[in-house]
């Protein structure tokens, strides 16, 4: 049998946990608010860019990604947080918060280590990687436990947020402060991240998209940007790989012999551009998820959040994040690509980012 991840008591503790608080359909409900300040933001930081200047391309990541950061900050602390003294490393700004906790583990996380592909030669140190992969926790580490301190003054002081750590605090009493730390960071990492890439791969979809002529009017019908999310997911997977499975007993899977004790990974972009499943799976097409047979309220049109019981905790607050999100600016905004845009489509890191940061011209719908 291949048993899904281990599925321990932790991790039931923490995943309900996560649930309750943050990630389900009431937590989501309760978090709205942050989702309606984070769009308003947005869109006015946007206008006000234009104002400016109203021909000069507009880099999407850069406003999307600030804002996002913010509403995890929200969510897992109760406060979006300025600036920051931590002890072991000094003051630190907004942005170097978001470098710590977000960008420098996402590269942590691809850093490659040569003896993975000699394992026989796993004796030999090396140092400067696990320098490296110490160095960043610990950084993340000394700003998480800072983050923490700051708020439990806050919490301590009689103020009450509805916020994971406060919700931490209160009902798993039992949590060690690293333990603490991890989860919260956990939320802020897996906020920031997936969603941003989601978000920008669909609106360059939009931005290039002549043929379609993204009309003003498909993005007040629900069905339709869940359609675009979905297709964007599909196309882009920002996990193109399920983490590890572990093998409890020898098994069969499509002819081939597994042997218990080894690890497997899903390959899901594989899974989402296969040709037997998908007609014309190059081509970027959300028409294709309005056929009636897929139902616009299943999360799991594709294999994007994974399966079973590991599958994604935060596909709805992706889905509604980025929904709203794409909703509104087409809503407000003409899009158009960057002369020479259209043929950036690299991408980079764990996540499958645009390596090049999509840029487009934006006009005002009146
Ligand atoms: C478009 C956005 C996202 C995608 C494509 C995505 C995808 C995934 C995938 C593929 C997994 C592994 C599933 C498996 O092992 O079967 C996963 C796990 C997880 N994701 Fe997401 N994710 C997204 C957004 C989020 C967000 C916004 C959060 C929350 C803040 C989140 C929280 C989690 C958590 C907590 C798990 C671990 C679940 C467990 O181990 O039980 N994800 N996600």
């Amino acid at each position: 049998m291949v048993a899904t991840s281990d599925y321990d008591e932790f991790h039931k503790l923490a995943k309900r946990c996560l649930l309750t608080n943050t990630l389900g359909s009431n937590a989501q409900r309760r978090h709205r608010h942050h989702r309606e300040t984070m769009i308003e933001n947005i869109s006015s930081k946007l206008h006000d860019t234009l104002k400016k200047d109203p021909i000069r391309p507009i880099n999407f990541r850069e406003v999307f990604e600030s804002e996002l950061f913010g509403l995890a900050m929200k969510q897992a602390l109760g406060k979006d947080v300025e600036s920051i003294y931590v002890e072991e490393i000094g003051t630190l700004s907004r942005k170097e918060m978001h470098k710590v906790l977000v960008m420098d583990m996402m590269e942590g996380a691809i850093d490659v280590d040569w003896r993975d592909f000699f394992p026989y030669l796993r004796w030999i140190p090396n140092k400067s990687f696990e320098l490296n992969i110490q160095r960043k926790h610990f950084r993340r580490m000394a700003l998480m436990n800072a983050l923490i301190k700051d708020q439990m003054k806050r919490i301590d002081a009689g103020e009450e947020v509805n916020c994971y750590l406060d919700y931490l605090l209160s009902e798993a009493k039992t949590l060690t402060m690293d333990q603490l730390a991890m989860l919260l960071w956990e939320t802020i990492i897996e906020t920031a991240d997936t969603t941003l890439v989601t978000t920008e791969w669909a609106m360059y979809q939009l931005a290039k998209d002549t043929i379609r002529q993204v009309k003003e009017e498909n993005f007040s019908q629900i069905r339709y940007l869940d359609a675009v999310f979905h297709e964007t997911l599909r196309k882009h997977s920002p996990a193109p790989l399920v983490p590890l499975r572990y093998v409890h007993e020898d098994t069969q899977i499509g002819g081939y012999h597994i042997p218990a004790g080894s690890e497997i990974a899903v390959n899901i972009y594989g899974c989402n551009i296969d040709k037997n499943y998908w007609e014309n799976p190059e081509e970027w097409n959300p028409e294709r998820f309005l056929d009636e047979k897929y139902d616009p309220l299943d999360l799991q049109k594709t294999m994007a959040f994974g399966a079973e019981k590991r599958a994604c905790a935060g596909s709805l607050q992706a889905m509604l994040l980025a929904c709203g999100a794409i909703g509104r600016l087409v809503q407000e905004f003409e899009w158009q690509l960057k002369d020479g845009e259209e043929e950036k489509v690299d991408t980079v890191g764990l996540t499958s980012q645009k390596l090049h940061p999509l840029l487009a011209v934006l006009k005002p719908r009146n």
